[in-house]
């Protein structure tokens, strides 16, 4: 058996990455800050459910403040929010020759690089979905594209030897030259979702919506002109197309990328987002700032106005401190205000 691989934040990602790789007889270690979670883990295993497969795994559990030891391969899988706070924790339990796999939704890299260095970093665009359940249960709900790379677009022997690994996560796991194009993508997709979020509505029913089609449509093309004046080509994914969002995309192309999209999440067991899980079953702060925040900080740098974004941001906050109802008025609002 190989030196174990450290899963930082064993929540919905890290717990099913970990978990699958247990079964394929890979060597884990989790770490996760609620220690309840650890707890559980330790004590009775860390369960997971859900269609794809249900069992229970064992492995070493630890809060940051209890672990030892060093390790060359870490999966960081916590919420945009807290990747520089648990970039800084696992520093020092990373080999010098070893790398931190960013397994999240924004653009978590760049700070990872900051604090690891940019030769210790490897990206990974993750559109599986699961949520967390209770302390030690996770529900892997439903697959979706896993795709890894070097953030200078090299095909190295690591790169080659983790996609080897998350092979035996998901048979379809891709590596890629080109992963900020991945990672983009997942942000224009994850804006949408943030929409999604506004309402109680599941995502596929909200994006199938053909009320909400413009204001869904608008948003992507804000997105995709701060990805492009980034000079990032954009990839698709699982029904998502980026050509779906340039303007004049022809209707075709649109509803056939929204179809897509809404087939892609009415086969997953998972059907709200995780924001809005964060509203309204944990009750708590979403990724707002730290995933799509960026995208009107970026785009102000080149002069490309954000307004629904910014928009959409200040209601999802306005959701989070109770001064606003989840209610699909929002999203309608959304719409209105930006128009
Ligand atoms: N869930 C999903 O279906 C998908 C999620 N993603 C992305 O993956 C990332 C992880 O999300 P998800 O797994 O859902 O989140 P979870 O909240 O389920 O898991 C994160 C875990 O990390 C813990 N944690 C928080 N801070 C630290 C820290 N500094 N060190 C160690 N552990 C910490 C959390 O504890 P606590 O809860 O107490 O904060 C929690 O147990 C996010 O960026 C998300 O957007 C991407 C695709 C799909
Ligand atoms: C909906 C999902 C699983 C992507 O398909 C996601 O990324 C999230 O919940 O944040």
């Amino acid at each position: 058996m190989s030196a174990p691989i450290l899963i930082w934040g064993a929540g919905a990602i890290g717990g099913t990455l970990g978990a699958a790789l247990i079964r394929a007889g890979e060597s884990v270690v989790f770490v996760d800050t609620a220690a309840d979670h650890v707890e559980a883990i330790k004590a009775h295993g860390l369960r997971i459910d859900g269609p794809i497969f249900q069992d229970t795994v064992r492995a070493p559990a630890f809060t940051p403040e209890t672990l030892t030891g060093t390790y060359d391969r870490i999966l960081l899988c916590v919420k945009a929010q807290h990747t520089r706070g648990a970039a800084e924790s696992l520093a020092p339990f990373l080999a010098a020759d070893g790398y931190v796999l960013s397994a999240q939704n924004g653009l978590n890299e760049l700070e990872i690089r900051d604090v690891v260095g940019a030769e210790r970093t490897i990206g990974c665009f993750v559109n599986f979905g699961a949520d967390w359940l209770e302390p030690g249960v996770v529900h892997y709900s439903g697959r979706g594209t896993l795709v890894i790379g070097e953030l200078d677009g090299r095909i190295t022997p690591r790169l080659e030897a983790l996609h080897g690994l998350l092979l035996r996560f998901d048979e379809n796991a891709r590596m890629t030259p080109e992963i900020w194009g991945f990672l983009w993508g997942k942000l224009i997709y994850g804006a949408l979702l943030f929409g999604t979020a506004l309402t109680n509505e599941s995502i596929a029913d909200a994006l199938e919506a053909q009320k909400w089609r413009s204001v869904f449509l608008r948003l992507g093309q804000e997105v995709v002109r701060v990805a492009q004046a980034e000079g990032v080509t954009l990839k698709g994914f699982d029904g998502f197309e980026p050509d779906a969002f340039l303007p004049g995309a022809a209707e075709e192309v649109i509803d056939d990328s929204f179809a897509r999209m809404v087939i892609q999440n009415r086969r997953s067991t998972k059907s709200h987002s995780g924001i809005w899980r964060d509203l309204a079953v944990r009750k708590r702060k979403t990724e707002a700032d730290a995933q799509i925040g960026p995208i009107v900080r970026i785009g102000a740098s080149h002069g490309v106005p954000t307004p629904i974004t910014a928009r959409l941001v200040a209601m999802i906050h306005e959701i989070e401190d109770g001064k606003r109802p989840l209610a699909s008025e929002n999203l309608d609002a959304l719409d209105r205000e930006t128009t």
